[in-house]
C-alpha cells in the first residue's frame, strides 16, 4: 500500500485515477488549487488544497502525509487555449510542475508519473504514433509538456528518481458508476460538447475544419476510455514501486476516430438528433493523432478494456445525465 500524491486530483483523469488507486490498496492525497476541479469528485482520500506555485502549500502536504510516489496531472490542457494565452500555459504546466519537483526534492521522494500527451508529437510524418517517433509540438500547450519530459529526465540523471511518462491521447468517458465523469466550464472537449447539444444545452457543435486531408476531411484523434487511463496509471506507479526504471509509454487505443464519426455515433447512442454546423480549423490542431504502439502493453502488461467509441460515449451519456458535480 502506497500513499500517493494526486496533483490535479480533483480533475477528469485524476478523480479517475484516485478511485482507481483507493481500489487497489492505496491511499490518494489530492492536491488541488481547484481551478478547474470540483470538491465533488475528491471523494477517495484525503485533500490538500493549494496551489503548485506556492512551495509551502507544497512544504505542508509533504510534511503531512509520508509520501511515497507523486501521480502529477494539474496542468492546464487546452490546445486551443494555449494558442491564445501561452504564457498561462508556460507558468502552470512548466514552472507549476519544476516548483513541484525542487518540493519532492526538498522531501526525498523520487517517483513520479507524469501526464503528457500525445500533442508533444506535433504534426505527425507517419500515419500513426509511436514512441520513437520525434517530438516536435505545433502548440504552447504541447510545448510546455515536452519541457517537463525533459525536465524530468534531467531531474532523475542527477538525482537517481525514475518517473513513467505518459502521452495520453484523447480522454473520454466516465466511472461507469457514474460517481465521476468528465466537467469543464467552459466544455471544450469534443465528445461534452456534442451531448451538450443532444441535451439541447447548447444550439450546436461547431466542425472545426472540413477540409483537413482525412477521408471526410474532419480531424481524427484517438479517445481512450478515462478508465482505463486511470487503470495504466496504477500499474505505472506499481512499476516504479517495485523498482523499475524510468518508462516513456503512449496510452491510446489504436483507432482513429473523425469529428463526423463521433457526431454519428453521439446520435445512436442517443437516439437523439446533434445540431451540427460546419466551421473554419481551430488554430493548433493537427489533422490526425492516433498511437500505433503496444510498449504500455509490453512494460506493464496495460491493454484497453472499455476504449471502443461507443463505450465511451455512453458512458458519457450516462454521466451526462446525472447532471454533474454542484459548482
Ligand atoms: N483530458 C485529456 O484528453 C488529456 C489528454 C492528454 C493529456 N492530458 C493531461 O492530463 C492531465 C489531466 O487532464 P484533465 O482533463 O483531467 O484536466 P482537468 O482540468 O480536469 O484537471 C486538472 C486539475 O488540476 C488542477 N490544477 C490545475 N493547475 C493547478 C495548480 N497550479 N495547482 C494545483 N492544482 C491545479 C485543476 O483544478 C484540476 O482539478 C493534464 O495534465 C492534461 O494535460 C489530458
Ligand atoms: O467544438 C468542437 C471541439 C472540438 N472539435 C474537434 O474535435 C477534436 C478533439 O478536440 P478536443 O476534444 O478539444 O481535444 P484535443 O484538442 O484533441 O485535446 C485533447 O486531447 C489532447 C491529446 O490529443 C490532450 O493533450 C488535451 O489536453 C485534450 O484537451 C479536434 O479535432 C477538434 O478540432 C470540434 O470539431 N468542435
Amino acid at each position: 500500500m502506497a500513499t500517493v500524491l494526486v496533483t490535479g486530483g480533483a480533475g477528469y483523469v485524476g478523480s479517475h485515477a484516485c478511485k482507481a488507486l483507493k481500489a487497489a490498496g492505496h491511499v490518494p492525497v489530492v492536491f488541488d488549487n481547484f481551478s478547474t476541479g470540483w470538491r465533488g469528485a475528491v471523494r477517495y482520500g484525503p485533500l490538500a488544497e493549494g496551489d503548485l506555485l506556492d512551495p509551502a502549500a507544497l512544504d505542508r502536504v509533504f510534511a503531512a502525509h509520508a509520501i511515497d510516489a507523486v501521480m502529477h496531472f494539474a496542468a492546464l490542457s487546452y490546445v486551443g487555449e494555449s494558442v491564445r494565452v501561452p504564457l498561462a500555459y508556460w507558468r502552470n504546466n512548466l514552472a507549476g510542475t519544476l516548483s513541484l519537483l525542487e518540493a519532492m526534492t526538498r522531501h526525498g521522494v523520487g517517483r513520479i508519473v507524469f501526464s503528457s500527451t500525445c500533442a508533444t508529437y506535433g504534426e505527425p510524418a507517419g500515419t500513426v504514433l509511436t514512441e520513437t517517433d520525434a517530438q516536435a509540438p505545433i502548440n504552447p500547450y504541447g510545448q510546455s509538456k515536452l519541457a517537463v519530459e525533459r525536465m524530468l529526465a534531467d531531474t532523475a540523471a542527477a538525482h537517481g528518481g525514475s518517473h513513467v511518462i505518459f502521452r495520453y491521447f484523447n480522454a473520454a468517458g466516465a466511472d461507469p458508476y457514474r460517481e465521476i465523469g468528465e466537467q469543464h466550464v467552459p466544455e471544450t472537449h469534443l465528445i461534452p460538447l456534442v451531448l451538450d447539444a443532444v441535451a439541447g444545452k447548447r444550439a450546436r457543435i461547431t466542425v472545426f475544419g472540413t477540409d483537413y486531408p482525412t477521408p471526410d476531411g474532419t480531424c481524427i484523434r484517438d479517445y481512450i476510455h478515462v478508465t482505463d487511463l486511470a487503470d495504466a496509471h496504477v500499474r505505472g506507479l506499481e512499476h516504479l514501486l517495485a523498482g523499475g526504471g524510468s518508462l516513456a509509454l503512449n496510452l491510446g487505443s489504436g483507432s482513429g476516430h473523425s469529428v463526423r464519426a463521433v457526431i454519428e455515433t453521439a446520435a445512436a447512442v442517443t437516439g437523439l438528433p446533434v445540431p451540427a454546423e460546419d466551421g473554419p480549423r481551430r488554430p493548433g490542431d493537427p489533422a490526425r493523432l492516433v498511437s500505433g504502439s503496444g510498449l504500455a502493453e509490453a512494460r506493464l502488461g496495460w491493454r484497453p478494456r472499455r476504449s471502443d467509441l461507443r463505450t465511451m460515449i455512453e458512458d458519457a451519456w450516462a454521466w451526462h445525465r446525472t447532471g454533474g458535480f454542484e459548482a
